[in-house]
């Protein structure tokens, strides 16, 4: 009973977090998902107290307000809240076994996996860990529910609230893979697709090529231009690159003006060639702004550095020779791609 209560109570926050977020424009990220969380969750009486101060004097929840009550209040327990993430799928694992021991025939294997399930959650997963922890839970009771046509109402219900606690940290999950400004992946999302890359050149040798891109004299620009217009043309330059490789292609906001393309099967050549188009594409458009595009900004011009997988590699490595051709482009004058 006390298990049920918990599970409603979890639920029932989860419900309230993201509609209260839209509300006050707050943008779901993981930092922010924490603090309102916390809110609702009514574990921290500061953090609430001074939440429902800002609310009642009308104080807007800015990039700024956002951060300082994520420093004060949620950055150091951070373990805590992964910690309550944990307990809350635990909860989630112990209703289950209750439900199905209830239901006896046909679900002995999905009583074997959810002990599985519980041992996992008690190695202290990461937040990617336990995403998958819930979508495989989810995707068990899927089964048992095709094959438990006489279930009971409960097990139903039981399997919504984990469809939504899915579909709740699929959403944190991506949120944590993007980046804000520009909307490409994120550096985080890069790192895990060049390892998926690396392990797949071992285990098979399919080749894979990287493009390290940078924007030319962008400090030059921002002192121009202002920040403002900076980030537009950041995000002009990352749609730019998404327009110009194919689907497989992953391209990433690495830092601040840094961009990577990870071109899975793509020989130096091929790579090459789309370095140059995406080089092309950007310093051939003349970027003007403002509402009759008076203000004209010139044109932009990257720099990139091309690399190809080689045996012996590791993420590491390749970026750093990729990096090397870019540093080799921006001396021989900018506006160009090199490649080793
Ligand atoms: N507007 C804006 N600027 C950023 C952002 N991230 C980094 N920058 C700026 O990008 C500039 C990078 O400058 P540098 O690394 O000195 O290089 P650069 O001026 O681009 O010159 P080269 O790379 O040598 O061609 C810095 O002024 C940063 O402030 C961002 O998110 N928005």
């Amino acid at each position: 009973m006390h298990n049920n209560q918990n599970l409603e109570q979890t639920s029932h926050i989860l419900h309230l977090v993201l509609p209260k977020m839209s509300e006050l424009a707050i943008p779901v990220t993981p930092e922010n998902y924490a603090i309102w969380f916390d809110y609702f969750a009514e574990t921290n009486l500061n953090l609430k107290r001074a939440i429902d101060g800002l609310i009642a004097n009308d104080v807007k929840f800015t990039p700024e307000v956002n951060l300082g009550l994520y420093n004060r209040f949620i950055e150091e327990r951070s373990p805590e809240i992964i910690e309550n993430v944990q307990i809350e799928t635990q909860i989630l694992i112990n209703s289950l076994v209750h439900k199905i021991e209830l239901l006896g025939e046909g679900t002995a294997n999905f009583s074997g996996n959810l002990t599985e399930f519980n041992q996992k959650l008690q190695s202290n997963p990461n937040l990617d860990e336990l995403t998958l922890l819930v979508m495989s839970i989810a995707a068990e009771v899927e089964q048992v529910i095709a094959s438990n046509r006489h279930m009971s109402d409960s097990l139903v219900s039981l399997s919504d609230e984990i469809a939504n606690l899915k579909s709740e940290m699929d959403n944190l999950s991506k949120v944590a893979m993007t980046d804000e400004l520009t909307s490409l992946n994120n550096r985080r999302a890069y790192e895990l697709f060049a390892a998926e890359q690396m392990t797949k050149f071992t285990d098979t040798q399919t080749v894979c090529s990287l493009l390290m891109i940078d924007i030319d004299h962008f400090k030059l620009f921002n002192e121009t231009f202002g920040h403002l217009i900076g980030d537009k043309v950041l995000a002009y330059v990352a749609l730019a690159m998404k327009h110009t490789v194919k689907g497989d292609d992953l391209v990433a906001r690495y830092g601040g003006e840094e961009f990577v393309v990870m071109l899975p099967n793509a020989k130096l050549a091929d790579a090459v060639n789309v370095a140059e188009k995406i080089r092309e594409r950007i310093s051939l458009k003349q970027l003007s702004i403002g509402k009759e595009k008076k203000q004209n900004l010139g044109h932009i011009t990257v720099s990139i550095g091309v690399a190809t997988i080689q045996t012996g590699d590791d993420a590491e490595t390749l970026l750093a020779r990729a990096d090397e051709q870019l540093y080799i482009a921006k001396k021989a004058g900018r506006n160009c791609v090199k490649y080793a």
